[in-house]
């Protein structure tokens, strides 16, 4: 590509965030349960974010043991720039603690058959001194501190399984299999003491190891400032430059593509060649701006002659980029080229970049190949193939969609295929693309679109994964066809739950692009999706959507912001919108947004009273707030305590229409017990308190008690372990409650216990 971020004037400070790491159970029976990445909100993003400076600040962590740190990132998040910047930075005198940096890309290891001992990694593949290697490497033996080792691409490792159970590697003399050396650091066997550097994609290969690493670092792209930072700097100096940034963010689809920095650069480079020739229109989808990046790349050089000749190179590089695709792969010996034409034209162009396999030690030569510059390159080359090729058609065709399956695939490495295929099929008659088909294959292509369309109607879309929901919201999309469009609005769910699914910006687009067009009315739960600001202000604003839920301190931070750029309707929409009953609170963090939404309540009313004039009391979501629980199932141990009863109680008296406050299990002792009966009387909506399996004593239920007989409106206290002989005491005799453990009813009157409940029930436990 002709402009290439340098390392001083495209580069962007992109955001690095500290990762956490929950164990999720798999999504069908027969899956164990695996670690994920938490997905953060707005503020604990902000609360994760960490400099550059600060990544190898392991905390814990035995001193004289290896550190692993590991980079996570999407493909073209720039995982492979920022190591890039480490290095530039430890040159510059930065990360003084490092004497030695290795850096290794891990497609270049990718020599499962040939072995190496770990002076041979570290002192003879890749680099080589002069003189004295001996005593460089004995001084790296005595020093591991002082090595920093990188392992860029982690996914292109071949044959990686395993590498936390193999032992064998624990000799620096020995020869070993790249993956066996690799094993022994690792495992911290060789060179203990040495910082390893890792990176990876999420959700592939790597997320086995996730539990081993003692530091996880998420790169998840640039902020809508930062894009607009790296596009002013792009233009910069260009005579047009103004319009080209004014082009790319009114093109709100192609700005949301631009959080991933690599889409970022070929969108720009793209408006650069469009300006250059005086066209002035962005495309619409992703596969038509790489048809038409193809085209402005290809065709300023070309002659009719060439042209042809070009259009050949194309097809037989799209089938290799297929080819490489399917197997995990990117890199390829020259003699795997279909042609030497093939070769110089995929050179010539950029599509691909040279690349030296390296040299063995037994064969000193360096191997020669190729590599496709980019995923997103390869991608859409073998999207091309798929629609070119006579070969695959019918089933074979659609399951490279593989949208009703379940569970994903487990590598994305042709991710964006799913995206591509459908949007060429549906560009058959574009020009660029005519010229790479005859008659025949045009012919294929409208039956594989047919295909298509039959697999989509087919699919039951209300039955659909979130995943798998934005996946075909992607594909249809790209296909731009009304009808396709038509047919997925109007077969939504009405309640579309994202709980838990990261929504990237082009998620969130497309996903307001088709609920734009339904008729339909939603209700939108976005909670724990990670959607940025700007995101769950174009969703909530939408007609079509009549509720939602979203993280409270999001929610709270979208009304502020709306409220200082004065948006008053659109606040008010999303104020009357918002709910948030039931309320589950995981942590203590939850109650102080509650909390916030409590205090900004009174900001938002006034707010909208001089905006409207209207007079309400209180926000919906506070006002139709019935159910509060702080428990999350029967294994999980809450530790609200007596401190987070008190901030919980400060609030309560707050939620008018409270029913039922649910604290299971919490560690409540008689101060927190003393809490509640105080605030029980002023909650007049209260019907049911579940306090069971706390650490009550006597005289925190006698708090209780009395409160309760204050309290006519409770009409039930939940137990599941009662403590019979602490009630026996406390209760009198005449009391007109009963007391139930588990499903039997305890009467105090004449110490029975039978198994049915008659009247007025009290289940009550300390
Ligand atoms: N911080 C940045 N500032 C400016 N441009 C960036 C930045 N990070 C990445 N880019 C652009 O994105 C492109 C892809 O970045 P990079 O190769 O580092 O991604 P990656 O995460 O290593 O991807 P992959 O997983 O495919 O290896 C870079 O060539 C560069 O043009």
């Amino acid at each position: 590509m002709d402009r290439e971020v340098t390392l001083d004037h495209l580069y962007i400070d992109g955001a690095l965030m500290q990762g956490q790491t929950e164990t999720k159970s798999g999504k069908n029976i027969t899956k164990v349960m695996e670690k994920e990445l938490v997905i953060y909100n707005l503020e604990e993003k902000e609360k994760a974010a960490i400099e550059r400076s600060q990544i190898f600040q392991v905390l814990g962590g035995k001193e004289l043991e290896t550190k692993v740190v590991v980079v996570l990132g999407k493909a073209g998040m720039g995982k492979s720039i920022l190591v890039q910047k480490i290095c530039q930075d430890w040159s510059n005198g930065k990360f003084s603690q490092f004497e030695f940096v290795f850096w290794f890309e891990c497609r270049r290891l990718s020599l499962p058959e040939k072995q190496y001992s770990l002076k041979d990694l570290l002192l003879e593949l890749f680099v080589k001194p002069r003189e004295g290697s001996d005593e460089v490497f004995e001084y790296i033996l005595q020093n591991p501190d002082k090595v920093l080792l990188i392992f860029d691409g982690f996914e292109e490792l071949q044959d990686h399984d395993g590498f936390t159970h193999y032992s064998d590697c624990q000799s620096y003399k020995e020869l070993y299999s790249i993956r066996e050396l690799f094993a022994g650091l690792f495992q911290k066997k060789i060179l203990s003491g040495c910082t390893l550097l890792l990176t990876a994609r999420p959700k592939d290969k790597f997320n086995q190891y996730l539990s081993k690493v003692d530091k996880i670092i998420e790169m998840i792209g640039f902020s809508p400032q930062q894009v607009e930072s790296y596009i002013a700097r792009y233009f910069e100096g260009l005579p047009y430059s103004d319009d080209a940034v004014k082009l790319i963010t009114d093109c709100q689809y192609l700005f949301s593509h631009c959080y991933s920095p690599v889409m970022c650069r070929f969108i720009c480079f793209l408006c650069e060649m469009m300006f250059e020739m005086g066209d002035k229109d962005l495309p619409s989808t992703l596969t038509s701006l790489f048809v038409k990046y193809l085209q402005q790349k290809l065709i300023p050089t070309q002659t009719d002659v060439t042209a042809i000749g070009n259009q050949q190179h194309i097809t037989r590089l799209a089938q290799l980029a297929w080819y490489l695709g399917e197997k995990n792969q990117n890199a390829l010996k020259s003699s795997l080229f279909p042609s030497k034409e093939v070769k110089e034209f995929a050179l010539k162009y950029g599509l691909v970049l040279p690349f030296t396999f390296p040299k063995h030690s037994g064969n000193r030569e360096e191997e020669f190949g190729s590599v496709f510059s980019d995923f997103v390159i390869q991608n859409f080359l073998s999207a091309l193939h798929l629609v070119l090729t006579e070969e695959i058609k019918d089933k074979s065709l659609t399951k490279y969609l593989s949208l009703p399956a379940r569970k994903k695939k487990p590598h994305n490495w042709l991710d964006l295929v799913p995206r591509f295929l459908p949007g060429l099929l549906y560009l058959q008659h574009d020009p660029y693309l005519c010229s790479l088909s005859d008659e025949h294959v045009m012919k294929i292509i409208t039956k594989k679109q047919k295909t298509l369309l039959k697999y989509i109607k087919k699919i039951q879309i209300s039955d659909l994964y979130p995943e798998k929901l934005l996946e075909l919201l992607h594909c249809v999309y790209e296909t731009q066809d009304s009808y396709l469009l038509q047919h997925v609005a109007l077969r939504l769910k009405a309640e579309l739950s994202f709980l838990g699914t990261l929504l990237t910006p082009p998620d969130v687009y497309v996903l307001h692009f088709i609920l734009k067009r339904s008729p339909k009315e939603f209700s939108l739960d976005l909670r724990n999706s990670g959607i940025n600001l700007q995101g769950l202000k174009h969703l909530v604003g939408l007609k079509s959507v009549t509720s939602f839920r979203a993280s409270l301190s999001d929610t709270v931070r979208l009304w502020e912001s709306l409220e200082q750029t004065k948006e008053y309707e659109l606040l008010k929409i999303s104020v009357e919108k918002f709910g948030i009953d039931p309320f589950k609170a995981e942590t203590m963090k939850d109650i102080s947004d509650l909390s916030d939404l409590v205090r900004v309540q009174e900001k938002m009313i006034h707010c909208m009273e001089d905006a409207f004039g209207c007079n309400i009391n209180e926000i919906p979501a506070i006002k139709n707030l019935r159910k509060l629980e702080f428990a999350l199932d029967a294994l999980s141990e809450n530790e609200i305590g007596d401190e987070g009863t008190k901030s919980l109680c400060e609030v309560l008296s707050e939620l008018t229409s409270l029913e039922t406050l649910n604290l299971y299990n919490n560690y409540i002792c008689d101060a927190g017990a003393e809490n509640i009966a105080r605030i029980l009387p002023a909650m007049a909506s209260l019907r049911v308190l579940h306090v069971q399996c706390n650490k009550i004593t006597d005289a925190g239920a006698q708090k209780l008690t009395d409160s309760l007989r204050k309290c006519p409106h409770i009409k039930s206290v939940a137990s599941l372990a009662i403590n019979l002989q602490a009630i026996l005491k406390l209760c009198e005799p005449d009391s007109d409650l009963a007391y139930t453990e588990l499903n039997q009813n305890y009467n105090p009157t004449d110490g029975s216990v039978t198994n049915t409940s008659v009247g007025k029930i009290a289940l009550i436990s300390w």
